[in-house]
């Protein structure tokens, strides 16, 4: 008889799950948009194919940071359950599977589509794999922040894969990405704190303690509300898009101020931060649809 774990083989969910599906929805939302938003019409398979490749090199780079990280997954309830802690697959799986994906997302991208958006794909990949995951997050709280530029950058894909260039609109999405991260993970960071420090993993909560992160979220929403309504008064973007962008600007602001201000009680079981956390999802869902349906109805 042996006491060895036996990993079980892995199946298709598993290397699904490698690619952050759920989390990756958003990524590939944004990308769209980005492209839809751009003052051409795209061949329709020129488009499919750039989604694709988002897709793809987007599922890739979250591949690579499992790989990377399954002993820090494996200590976090959160993500013990994930195919490499969990031992439904071996590290070289995943490590393959990450690179070839990666390597063809950005190839196809850069063949059939255009090169500058292969290259900030690529970039994109790389960006969050090297940048974030192996050099910044166990190092500094500050890892979401400049870490967080990777996820900004599907709308400047997009829009590079339908245009060719990039332009100031594009750019503002990509500050609008940038600057809703902090408080997007910072909320969420706030009611997993324990999970990050067991893991020893260095997020703002952990290190800099609760009343900092609270007022970091308030203060990058500041800057954020800045970038998501700007588009309008500078003629990037027309009214639609503008009025969706200041009301639901506005109930973000009201929920990270909630947050921002409030003191928290050891048995506090976290409501206002979990709302905001997950309003944040919606608010981004909702402003990128908005640049689409202002860009096609106006
Ligand atoms: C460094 C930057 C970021 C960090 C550290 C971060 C972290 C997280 C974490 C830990 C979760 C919890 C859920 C899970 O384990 O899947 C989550 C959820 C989510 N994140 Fe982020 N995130 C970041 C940036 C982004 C970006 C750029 C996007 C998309 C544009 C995004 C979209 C989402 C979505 C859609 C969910 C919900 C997933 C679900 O329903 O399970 N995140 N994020
Ligand atoms: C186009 C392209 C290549 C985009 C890259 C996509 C990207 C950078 C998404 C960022 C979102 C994300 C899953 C962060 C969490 O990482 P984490 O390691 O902190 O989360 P975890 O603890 O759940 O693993």
């Amino acid at each position: 008889m042996t006491t060895e774990t036996i990993a079980l083989p892995a199946d298709w969910r598993d290397f699904l799950a490698l690619t952050k599906p759920r989390v990756m929805t958003l990524v590939v939302f944004t990308g769209l948009c980005g492209m839809l938003a751009a003052p051409v019409t795209v061949h329709p398979v020129i488009g499919f194919t750039a989604i694709l490749c988002i897709a793809l090199g987007a599922g890739a780079a979250g591949a690579l940071n499992q790989w990377y990280e399954a002993d820090l997954d494996a200590k976090m309830r959160r993500t013990a359950g994930r195919p490499l802690p969990a031992g439904r697959m071996d590290k070289q799986s995943a490590l393959h599977f990450g690179v070839g994906l990666g390597a063809f997302s950005v190839l196809l991208m850069g063949l059939a589509v255009n090169v500058l958006a292969g290259g900030i794909l690529a970039a994109s990949i790389l960006f969050y794999v090297l940048v974030y995951t192996v050099w910044l997050k166990p190092r500094t709280p500050q890892n979401i922040v400049i870490g967080g530029a990777a996820g900004a950058f599907p709308p400047l894909i997009g829009w590079a894969a339908a245009t060719g260039g990039l332009a100031p609109l594009p750019v503002l999405l990509f500050a609008l990405v940038f600057l809703w991260t902090p408080p997007h993970f910072w909320a969420l960071a706030l009611f997993v704190k324990t999970d990050y420090a067991n893991a020893g993993i260095p997020m703002l909560p952990v290190v800099a303690g609760e009343r900092a992160t609270r007022t970091q979220i308030g203060l990058y929403t500041i800057p954020m509300a800045v970038a998501a309504i700007v588009p309008w008064p500078l003629k990037l973007t027309g009214a639609i898009y503008g009025v969706v962008a200041i009301v639901a600007t506005a109930w973000f602001a009201l929920l990270a101020l909630r947050v921002a201000t409030r003191s928290t009680q050891e048995s506090d079981t976290m409501r206002p931060e979990k709302r905001l956390f997950a309003f944040s999802i919606v608010y981004l869902f909702v402003l990128f649809g908005a640049v689409v349906v202002d860009r096609w109805l106006a």
